[in-house]
């Protein structure tokens, strides 16, 4: 039995999705630690504050982290919850994931005021995402579609949307049915249209690497199938070195088994090359499994692509 904790305090960002995120942990604490008292700190991170240049071009993932993880390192909070997504696949020296929550919905949502789903969209429709793995997936689908860079909180696109900026804008359907607005969705893309990004719909719990006391208490918040399913799919990140400054997913999948499938693509911009790479391995070789479809990524030419990517940026 752990011991109860006698209070915790959770470091979250503090748009209306980060916040939901913070309380779903938060109500998972509670009850495991019915006598714990649990708060929230709200922060404001560089990467809310930016909000007129595509993310890729200002530094990527890290700038949603950092202030969370000086609230860590300086004590004021023991616990940051993440959408994994976010958290860059090389976590800065004395910080530590202890634990990844069961995944949501994985996939991109397709969501439009006036079509049914990606095909149905004419030529020259304007299509909104500033992610480049979403973009180079739609181009090489749909080369007849405008892509348009897409940015700020889940509310914010929306409302984009709504003005009439574009015809149809792709999101994670993860964020859309935590914040209940899951009639926004249209429809689902599959992974074979839109390969997720490696973690997509799983939290993530960080907390600095000295708070051994804490590892007994939040391991019960870990899923060991999603766990394992993104320690492969960040392992393929990171083993190309992976930001959003390229465009890279990562989706695994595991059977009753426990034998993960794990797909890779890395893809220029614009559509014109789309690499694809697929193994499969027994969970205990989750690491190892996203090293061997990098290689094979890296085999087919994944590297040439992503430092034309990078120099471009
Ligand atoms: N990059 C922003 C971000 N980070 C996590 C989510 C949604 C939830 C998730 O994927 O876990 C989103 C929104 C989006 O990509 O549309």
């Amino acid at each position: 039995m752990n011991a109860q904790p006698k209070s915790l305090v959770i470091a979250s960002r503090e748009s209306a999705l980060a916040m939901w995120q913070a309380r779903h942990i938060q109500a998972q604490l509670q009850t495991l630690y019915p006598d714990c008292q649990i708060n929230i700190l709200g922060m404001t991170t560089q990467g809310d504050q930016i909000l007129d240049k595509t993310l890729s071009k200002i530094g990527g993932k890290g700038l949603f982290v950092k202030e969370l993880e000086a609230a860590l390192a300086d004590g004021r909070a023991d616990l940051a919850v993440h959408s994994i997504k976010d958290v860059p696949m090389v976590l800065p020296e004395g910080f530590a994931l202890v634990a990844i929550g069961e995944r949501a919905n994985p996939f991109d949502a397709f969501v439009s005021n006036h079509y049914e789903n990606l095909a149905a969209l004419p030529k020259g429709a304007v299509v909104g995402t500033s992610s480049l793995r979403r973009e180079a997936q739609l181009r090489a689908r749909f080369p007849h579609l405008t892509v348009k860079p897409l940015r700020g909180n889940l509310q914010t696109r929306l409302a984009k949307l709504d003005n009439g900026d574009y015809d149809a804008i792709i999101l994670a359907a993860a964020g859309l049915e935590r914040l209940e607005l899951h009639d926004r969705i249209r429809g689902v893309l599959s992974p074979v249209d839109s390969l997720p990004a490696a973690g997509q719909g799983a939290l993530g719990i960080e907390i600095a690497a000295h708070r051994v006391d804490l590892v007994e208490t939040l391991l019960p918040l870990n899923h060991a199938k999603t766990a394992a399913c993104v320690t492969a799919e960040r392992a393929l990140a990171r083993a190309l070195g992976g930001s959003c400054q390229v465009p890279l997913a990562a989706y695994c999948t595991a059977d009753e088994a426990g034998l993960l499938t794990l797909q890779g693509l890395v893809a220029h911009p614009d559509g014109s090359v789309l690499l694809k790479a697929e193994a499969q391995a027994p969970a205990v070789y989750a690491d190892a499994l996203g090293r061997a479809v990098a290689k094979k990524l890296a085999d087919d030419g994944a590297m040439e692509i992503i430092d034309v990517v990078l120099q471009a940026a």
